[in-house]
């Protein structure tokens, strides 16, 4: 068997388009422009990258963009105070502290004080909670984007599949796991003490890798015809030392030798994730002003 490669750029692009049409509705019907602030700490390339990519996505599709940056050695209280400003700006609607933040910086503290109907990311122990509880919130973009692909694939019902989630972070796997619940998947979270790893991930018709260990995933850990869904994303050192290359936490070759469809790295899982940040701001507008959240 040779899988199907999903195609998370096209997957993406099309959701831009759908976000950019509903934005257009919302300012025509409504006067009504989304606000998207992002606030960077420090010099880490790939966090201005991803933070000059997501303003071009953002203006694009039509809503305001707003970036804020600090130097590496600021103080935890400026971000504190820079984020209690946006919370009460009535101009911005989503909020998102790129991580990772510098070492002298607490993540959660910042993350917490994010009005939770602000916080795009869907990081808030709020948000959190509600997609526990199957509450609406807002759900975090590259776990949202995972769901997304699969449900292109094997359609809207889940139900039943057995899904194995390798890794246990708040920002993926965790998240990733409740909305496979929450499709009533039969879902296990498998991590670093979890016995005999090759043989469970063999039993999942849906495969999810957010690890962070390139290529982990071989092929005979693949069920035939699964859908494996790479959330990795590790630089490696490129064969002839001419520098370094991107690969996800599965090895590509193997695993599509078996699979039934897999998100390749790059071009799978992580163009989704600003798509599914510009819908999840466009909710949160939606949701302020109490209008109708668009299905997208
Ligand atoms: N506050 C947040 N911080 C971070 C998040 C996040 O969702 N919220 N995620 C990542 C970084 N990230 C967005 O912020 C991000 C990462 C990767 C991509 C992407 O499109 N990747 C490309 C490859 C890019 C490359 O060549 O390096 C791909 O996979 O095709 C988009 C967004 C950590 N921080």
């Amino acid at each position: 068997m040779t899988a199907a490669i999903i195609d998370g750029k096209a997957f993406a692009a099309g959701l831009r388009q759908r976000v950019a049409q509903h934005v257009a509705r919302l300012r025509e019907d409504h006067g009504l422009v989304p606000g998207l602030a992002v606030v960077l700490v420090g010099d880490d390339p790939a966090s201005h990258v991803y933070v000059r990519n997501k303003g071009e996505q953002t203006k694009a599709a039509g809503m305001n963009s707003f970036e804020f940056r600090l130097p590496d050695d600021a103080p935890e209280s400026a971000l504190l105070e820079r984020v209690a400003a946006l919370n009460a700006d009535p101009a911005v609607h989503g909020i998102l502290v790129q991580l990772p933040l510098p070492k002298h910086m607490d993540a959660a503290k910042v993350i917490d004080l994010i009005d939770p109907a602000k916080d795009v990311d869907g990081f808030h122990v709020v948000n959190a909670g509600k997609l526990a509880v199957g509450a609406d919130g807002i759900v975090p973009c590259t776990p949202l984007g995972c769901l997304m692909l699969i449900r292109d694939r094997l359609g809207p019902r889940l139900a039943g599949l057995n899904a194995v989630v390798i890794g246990r972070s708040n920002i993926v796997g965790k998240p990733m796991a409740q909305l496979l619940l929450r499709e009533s998947c039969t879902v296990t979270v498998a991590h670093s003490k979890t016995r005999d790893l090759p043989a469970l991930a063999r039993s999942a018709d849906i495969l999810v890798a957010a690890v962070g260990v390139p290529e982990m995933v071989k092929g005979d850990w693949v069920k035939p015809g699964a859908v494996v869904i790479d959330v990795g994303m590790n630089r490696i050192p490129k064969a002839d030392g001419s520098g370094t290359r991107l690969v996800g936490d599965v090895a590509f070759a193997e695993a599509a030798a078996v699979a039934g469809h897999i998100t390749p790295v790059p071009g799978g899982v992580g163009p989704m994730t600003i798509a599914c940040l510009l819908a999840n701001t466009l909710t949160a507008a939606c949701a302020r002003a109490g209008l109708p959240v668009p299905a997208l």
